[in-house]
């Protein structure tokens, strides 16, 4: 598999690796570019087996804002998980309106399969996530067989629907100031009419409290959200999350943290909770 990856870059940090990759990705159609660091357990040539956290970012964000921004890696050799990190979207696929915005297109891609034209044949962003990327990534070391899933905003929606839609692929769930219920907000709007056509029923099947509160497999979720969070009331709506799980019996920690906004030093803050959660579960 490595054979169709080719190293872009290659940085040591905390006694491991941070290697970014590009490729042509089958889902998307196109060339697409993620993150792996690769902590010192998975350089030896024994080669312990370990398993993977996957992040996914927010709107606006490449592969690379995770690895500057969170301060993540210390935790992740201590604790021997592999992170992977995609890009948002596919990029420069020449689609009409592709760049013209912060929350739609590039850096916008919701993590769903797109069935409108003309994002159907590139914003198919699940299929790369959920089935593409594990193909190519995982063989990079040896892989334990156990992953979990994370992210924020945009990317902490793309968390919860991947692991709500496949339940049998990841062992946890977490998030960060997630998009609660895309179908009732403005971002939600105007990517789930313009990616999935103007059928509401059809929206139901990549929002997160319709997943959740239809959901029969139960997996691990832990939900942080800052209380002074731009977006917390016309975009990010937890509450509509909350009364899914609480509906469905679906086991949900949210914590609200007083104070944090919806920037990468609310991240920085807990993420390191966030890796020692997911470790209870990838052991
Ligand atoms: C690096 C960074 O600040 O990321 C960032 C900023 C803003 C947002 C918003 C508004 C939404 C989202 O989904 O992600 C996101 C990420």
């Amino acid at each position: 598999m490595t054979d169709k990856l080719q190293l872009i870059s290659c940085n040591k940090v905390h006694s491991g690796e941070l290697r970014r990759y590009k490729h042509q990705a089958s889902s998307v159609n196109c060339e697409m570019t993620f993150a792996v660091f690769l902590p010192l357990q998975a350089l030896n040539s024994q080669g312990e087996s370990l398993p993977a956290l996957y992040w996914l970012s927010g709107l606006t964000c490449t592969d690379e804002n995770f690895s500057q921004k969170s301060g993540a890696f210390k935790a992740a050799s201590e604790l021997g998980i592999v992170l992977i990190m995609p890009d948002t979207s596919p990029r420069g696929c020449n689609l009409p309106g592709e760049d013209d915005s912060y929350d739609f297109g590039s850096g916008a891609g919701f993590y769903l399969n797109a069935t409108q034209a003309p994002w159907s044949e590139h914003y198919r962003m699940h299929d790369y996530v959920v089935n593409d990327l594990p193909e190519l990534a995982e063989p990079l070391f040896n892989f334990s067989g156990e992953r979990s899933i994370s992210g924020h905003s945009m990317g902490g929606h793309g968390a919860l629907i991947c692991a709500l839609r496949n339940p049998q692929r990841y062992n946890s769930i977490s998030a960060f100031s997630p998009i609660c219920n895309p179908s009732e907000c403005p971002w939600g709007n105007k990517a789930f009419s313009n990616y999935l056509g103007n059928d509401r029923q059809q929206w139901k099947e990549w929002d997160a409290s319709e997943l959740l509160g239809k959901a029969t497999d139960q997996l691990p979720l832990l939900i942080d959200q800052g209380s002074a969070d731009e977006f917390l009331q016309l975009q990010l709506k937890p509450q509509a999350l909350i009364s899914a799980a609480s509906k469905a019996d679906y086991p949900l920690e949210l914590r609200m943290q007083s104070g944090y906004d919806h920037s990468y030093f609310f991240i920085a803050s807990f993420i390191e909770d966030h890796l020692h959660f997911h470790a209870k579960y990838l052991k």
